[in-house]
């Protein structure tokens, strides 16, 4: 059976015309079945110029036609997000955090559905901080928590606090987890990931602009994280399991570490490491989708 993508909004259907402002795209403006119909894998994350390059990376890939070079920023008219297509492949920017993640997903997620898409898969390729992991790690999260470690993503609707589920697609976190084995030297594991409003006193560092915690109180936070089954901490996962959840979307979340969060706050890597780190998921992600596509055997 086909997995439509679904929309919860019974105004949605009545509006003559729906207008995704902060992508720069409409149902009057853009023939968005036409644009879109065809996409079964959306590839979102916070950098424009990382989901750039993993546009251009999966269109060499897919061994599409041309370098890939010259694939087109989608949403040029803003510059709140960027979004590139190659193939079945939509790579999208969010930006940092949840507010700026939930106004993408809400407009991304009505795009997928005016565009009559299905079947799609929706893969988080981020940045994190990991909890007692070697740096460059890549985390699939089995479950995203919130900072009190339970798994749950609260929303604020009108002034009730509505609380939604942030489980994920366990056979999907599974497959990733199998077509990791098959990439040398990335170190990989599946864990619990934390999500905060904040990067700073939100993730327990030391080193913000404002602290009012001791090392001792940071430590053992951060240790007790840990015994709850978390191995990394992001920004944006818990909203997005649970959008892409009440949404129908097969969805799963993949970060790098950057750094292991019981021995630093500060990231200092060289640009050179940042760069083969981020591009750690995104190797996984695109054998993931050439063997859903059936073109590996082909092209390894
Ligand atoms: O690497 P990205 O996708 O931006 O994600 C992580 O990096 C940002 C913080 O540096 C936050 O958005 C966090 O979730
Ligand atoms: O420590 C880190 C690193 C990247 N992103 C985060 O949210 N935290």
């Amino acid at each position: 059976m086909r997995r439509s993508v679904y929309v919860k909004n019974p105004y949605l259907d009545a509006m003559d015309e729906d207008i995704l402002y902060h992508l720069d795209l409409g149902t009057k403006t853009h023939n968005l079945p036409a644009m879109f119909g065809d996409v079964k894998f959306v590839c979102v994350g916070g950098s424009p110029n990382r989901m750039k390059a993993f546009a251009q990376f999966m269109h060499k890939e897919l061994r599409l036609e041309g370098d890939g070079e010259d694939l087109e920023d989608i949403c040029a008219g803003t510059d709140r997000y960027c979004m590139f297509k190659t193939g079945p492949v939509l790579s999208v920017s969010h930006g940092m955090g949840i507010p700026s993640i939930s106004i993408m997903l809400h407009e991304l997620i009505k795009l997928l559905h005016h565009a009559r898409c299905c079947d799609v898969t929706i893969i988080r390729i981020g940045t994190s901080g990991g909890i007692g992991i070697a740096p460059g790690s890549v985390v699939i999260t089995d479950t995203a928590v919130d900072s009190f470690f339970q798994p749950r993503f609260e929303q604020v609707i009108l002034d009730n606090v509505v609380t939604r589920s942030t489980e994920l697609d366990k056979e999907l976190a599974n497959d990733l987890f199998n077509c990791s084995r098959e990439i040398p030297n990335v170190p990989t594991l599946i864990g619990h990931t934390m999500c905060t409003y904040d990067f700073y006193e939100g993730q327990g560092r030391l080193d913000g602009a404002l602290c009012s915690f001791s090392r001792e109180k940071k430590l053992d936070y951060l240790k007790r994280a840990y015994r709850a089954g978390v191995r990394n901490i992001e920004m944006e996962s818990t909203v997005f399991a649970a959008m892409c959840g009440l949404c129908g979307l097969k969805a799963a979340v993949v970060c790098v570490t950057l750094l292991d969060r019981l021995e630093s706050d500060q990231i200092n890597l060289s640009h050179d490491v940042l760069v083969e780190y981020q591009q750690r998921p995104q190797l996984l992600i695109s054998n993931f989708i050439k063997k859903q596509l059936g073109l590996c055997d082909q092209m390894s």
